[in-house]
């Protein structure tokens, strides 16, 4: 999929790796709509892209993935202004134990409310032209993190959803792709502030600094490489695709299927 002439919303963009994803798209010759609640470093960063960039390339639109009314307007809005709507990033998430119920909300509500608008804008069988969607999940989706246990939860369920909406998109022939990222640690906000968001387990983070160690860390344009990947690649639809800092690929998952034998 080539990405001149197409256009985006990527969510949680004002600041870490939706700002990479966004300029990552910006260069490759798309339109991108940023969607966040913090409006001012959306502002002041769509005010820049548009510099850089060209005019009307981004355009901010307020937006918290929590809300149905105000992601519905933010899709609204972006379709009325690029015409069509080709590529969701589902990218918003918080990392806070303490405050595990917005966790859900955000991290794994958001991403199936952006997913099923976009289903609706995008879908074939609906005027649609068809596109691509990607979910931000993490290696903590893939895997535990100790210190961490809803948000694991919460992009344990991103995959599955990805997953399974993938396939059943595939079946329904709505000519949209969804795949989602699993990123070790990111040097973002969300990983440098951690230390004041850990809830009951705060006291396993030695063991979770000791993955920070083994892992290192990833700088947010090596993320944003992997999303224009997952975009542009026209073979993949329901894959997770993990990053880390000395190695990347595709993830295998055991095969169900009731033709195989146990
Ligand atoms: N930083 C890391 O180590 C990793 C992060 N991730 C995931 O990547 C995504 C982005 O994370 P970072 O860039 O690191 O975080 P960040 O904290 O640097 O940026 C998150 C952005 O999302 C926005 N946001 C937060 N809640 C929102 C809401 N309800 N509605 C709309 N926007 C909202 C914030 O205002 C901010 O601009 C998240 O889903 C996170 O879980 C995945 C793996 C590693
Ligand atoms: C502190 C949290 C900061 C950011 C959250 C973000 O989403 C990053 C997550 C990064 C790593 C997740 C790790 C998951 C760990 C597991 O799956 C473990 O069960 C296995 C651990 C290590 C495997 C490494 C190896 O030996 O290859």
């Amino acid at each position: 999929m080539a990405l001149d002439g197409k256009t985006a919303i990527v969510t949680g963009a004002a600041m870490g790796i939706g700002k990479a994803i966004t300029e990552i798209l910006l260069k490759n010759g798309a339109k991108v709509a940023v969607l966040d609640v913090n409006k001012v470093e959306g502002e002041n960063l769509v005010k820049d892209l548009n510099k850089e960039y060209g005019a009307d390339r981004a355009l901010f639109l307020s937006c918290n993935v929590e809300s149905d009314e105000e992601f519905k307007a933010a899709f609204q809005k972006a379709a009325e202004a690029f015409g069509a709507i080709d590529i969701l990033c589902n990218n918003a998430g918080i990392l806070n134990e303490e405050k595990w119920q917005d966790m859900i909300s955000i991290n794994l509500a958001g991403v199936i409310r952006g997913t099923y608008l976009a289903l609706e804008h995008m879908r074939k069988t609906n005027g649609g032209g068809g596109g691509v969607i990607v979910n931000i999940a993490s290696m903590a989706g893939l895997g535990p993190l100790l210190t961490c246990p809803v948000y694991t939860a919460t992009k344990h369920g991103v995959i599955g959803f990805t997953r399974a909406v993938a396939a059943a998109s595939a079946a329904s022939n709505y000519g949209i792709r969804v795949n989602a990222l699993c990123p070790s640690f990111v040097g973002t906000e969300l990983f440098t502030t951690i230390e004041h968001k850990l809830g009951q387990f705060a006291h396993l983070k030695g063991a979770a600094n000791q993955l920070v160690e083994k892992l290192g860390v990833l700088n947010t344009p090596e993320v944003a490489e992997c999303i224009l990947e997952l975009v542009t690649d026209e073979t993949k639809n329901g894959e997770a695709f993990m990053v880390r800092t000395e190695m990347k690929g595709y993830v295998p998952f055991p095969s169900l299927s009731s033709t195989d034998k146990p």
